[in-house]
């Protein structure tokens, strides 16, 4: 292979590209299997914006008050747990200059095609209606029924079909519905294709309404993950999922320290209850420092091997359990990012901080698969940082990989890409 020669920056670029493509094939086969066995069953259904394939699971009381997706049985990472057609999406390609004006035409048409689908077909409008508002006591929502969101049965032939398509229209409150809107819906960020065509300086600009994806809540300690194929969302488990556990995904970004994760909460309207979040803003002993290091993290500019340090030995002081250890190594990612990535710092501070495989290993366990993550993992297998031999390696690799993208990767698609990271990797220490 001839990448003998190659900067740290081609290597990262031919391992993202690597990746890319390992994804863009997989989706091929995968999308077969997937949209033919579990979407495409949906349109049989009376109501074919309603087709959904639900998993293991039902909507309970969550935690903290409102409703929340739960596990009914134990999930392996990987493991479908939802597919959802949306009631509607609302997309536009605009350039990341855009003024917030295009983004609202974005906007207006996606709300127009909601209140269309939900004057159309009366059982889209009572889900809807089944949405919190962001203004009722979360304590005080019903709990829908998970059959709810099923796909309905087949209809006997008897005629009963026309009789529903004809079903007198609904009275639509519109105000009810923007308010709803803006609690509920989801972005397509998660999205494989709008990380492709993010490079050039284009945004992938799409908005949807998924209802049963809808209740699923927040966590920074997530154990799934979203990703969208056409209409349809598809959620996996990013981690093992134990029977009775809450389903979570991760709203915003949770690489980051826990007083930009608040931030980016009140903007979505809500303090998180996360357990991550309880033990970080709650520590008091280790409080003032983290608060310290989360400062020197954000205004940047300082060593990052330096503040990696700090923070691995204040941890291994104050005795911190691995689970917690694998928190913060989580909100403090950017630092690590920024120690492995450069040669300068690795040589400075490596010899007194884990390496870097043994920290994406760690990390993964606290935010389950993520492709930051993964790529440090890779990065770190190929130094032969010491996280196992070959065979463990490659398993814990193919394990993230799962976790990250569902199992839309397979084995062999991880091994190659473990294989080109390796060969990489030696023809460059040639
Ligand atoms: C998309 S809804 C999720 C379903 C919602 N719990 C319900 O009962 O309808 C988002 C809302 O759920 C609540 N929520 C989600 N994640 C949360 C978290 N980690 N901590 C506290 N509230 C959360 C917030 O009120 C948020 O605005």
């Amino acid at each position: 292979m001839a990448t003998a020669g190659l900067d740290d920056d081609s290597l990262q670029q031919l391992r993202s590209r690597a990746t890319q493509l390992l994804l863009k094939e997989d989706w091929k086969e995968s999308g077969a299997v997937d949209l033919s066995e579990w979407v495409l069953a949906g349109f049989s259904g009376k109501c074919p914006d309603l087709a959904e394939h639900v998993g293991p699971v039902e909507v309970r009381r969550s935690s903290h008050g409102g409703r929340g997706v739960f596990a009914v049985k134990n999930i392996d990472a990987g493991a479908t747990l939802l597919i959802s057609k949306a009631v509607a999406i609302g997309r536009g390609v605009i350039t990341d200059a855009a003024d917030s004006c295009e983004k609202m035409v974005v906007w207006k048409d996606f709300v127009d095609k909601v209140l269309d689908a939900a004057e159309k077909c009366p059982k889209t409008a009572s889900l809807i209606y089944t949405l919190s508002t962001g203004e009722e006591p979360e304590d005080e929502l019903p709990v829908p029924d998970i059959a709810q969101f099923k796909q309905e049965a087949e209809e006997p032939d008897d005629g009963t079909a026309a009789a529903t398509e004809s079903a007198p229209e609904v009275t639509l409150d519109v105000d009810k519905i923007l308010k709803l809107l803006d609690v509920n819906c989801l972005t397509e960020d998660a999205a494989p294709s709008s990380n492709l065509l993010g490079s050039n300086g284009v945004v992938n600009c799409g908005v949807g309404l998924w209802v049963l994806l809808a209740f699923i809540n927040h966590s920074c300690h997530p154990n799934a993950r979203r990703t969208h194929v056409g209409d349809h969302a598809i959620v996996h488990a990013s981690r093992d999922i134990k029977a009775g556990e809450e389903i979570t995904f991760a709203y915003f970004d949770v690489l980051t320290p826990v007083g930009r994760r608040r931030e980016a909460a009140r903007a979505w309207g809500f303090e998180c209850q996360c357990d991550r979040c309880r033990f970080e803003a709650g520590d008091a002993i280790l409080g003032q420092e983290l608060a310290r290091l989360e400062n020197e993290l954000v205004n940047g500019g300082g060593d990052m091997g330096a503040l990696v340090v700090r923070l691995e030995e204040k941890m291994r002081k104050s005795m911190v359990k691995e689970r917690r250890k694998a928190f913060l190594r989580a909100s403090f990612w950017g630092a690590y990012s920024a120690l492995f990535g450069s040669d300068k710092l690795v040589r400075k501070w490596g010899r007194r901080v884990p390496g870097e495989a043994a920290v994406a290993e760690s990390v993964a366990g606290a935010i389950g698969g993520n492709e930051s993550v993964l790529r440090a993992m890779l990065r770190g297998a190929g130094n032969g940082d010491g996280c196992g031999n070959r065979l463990e390696v490659e398993d814990k690799v193919v394990r993230i990989g799962r976790a990250t993208y569902g199992k839309v990767v397979k084995r062999q698609a991880m091994r190659a890409l473990f294989k080109l990271t390796l060969d990489a990797d030696s023809n460059k220490s040639l």
